[in-house]
């Protein structure tokens, strides 16, 4: 399964005990997250992980672009709840895409151990089935369009 980890500054020394716990189960799986928190989990583990930007960079926008791309199974999101972050609509938008694709999410510890129980269980292979009929499908202009082949940047000439 893809794995996604994402913390917020007060919650990543919680994200690497739970890395570190849980590190021989996330082994084998395909691990992702925001750079700062992925490049702590990867220092206090043996785990390797990709890694987007860092989340006020837009690496929550990159990993809501994986959920819009049937490329994420898993995302443990340790946010803050008690500090505003500047890049709040990113943040939402993540969870709302979670919600939208019907994506597993923890947003705390307690639920990210329960789910990471069921990932062991093999709950997730339902996944299995979500990958099979909806494969990785990227839309391009040239598919809504098939006739029409557009240039780039050239959509407000074509108006006049
Ligand atoms: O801000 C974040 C998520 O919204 C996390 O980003 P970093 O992992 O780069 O600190």
């Amino acid at each position: 399964m893809k794995v996604a980890f994402v913390a917020h500054d007060q919650k990543k020394e919680e994200m690497i005990n739970f890395t570190i716990a849980y590190q021989h189960l996330f082994q084998a799986h395909e691990l992702f997250a925001t750079g700062t928190t992925g490049q702590l989990i990867m220092d206090n583990t043996s785990l390797e992980i990709f890694r987007f930007k860092s989340g006020p960079l837009g690496g929550d926008q990159q990993l809501g672009a994986l959920i819009a791309q049937n490329s994420l199974d898993l995302l443990v999101f340790f946010r803050d709840p008690l500090v505003a972050q500047a890049h709040e609509p990113d943040i939402s938008a993540l969870l709302r895409l979670c919600d939208v694709y019907g994506i597993p999410v923890a947003t705390n510890m307690a639920t990210a151990e329960l789910l990471v129980r069921a990932l062991e269980r093999g709950d997730f292979n339902w996944r299995d089935v979500v990958h099979y009929n909806c494969p990785v499908n990227v839309t391009t202009l040239k598919d809504r369009h098939p006739d029409k082949p557009r240039k780039i940047g050239s959509a407000a000439a074509e108006r006049h």
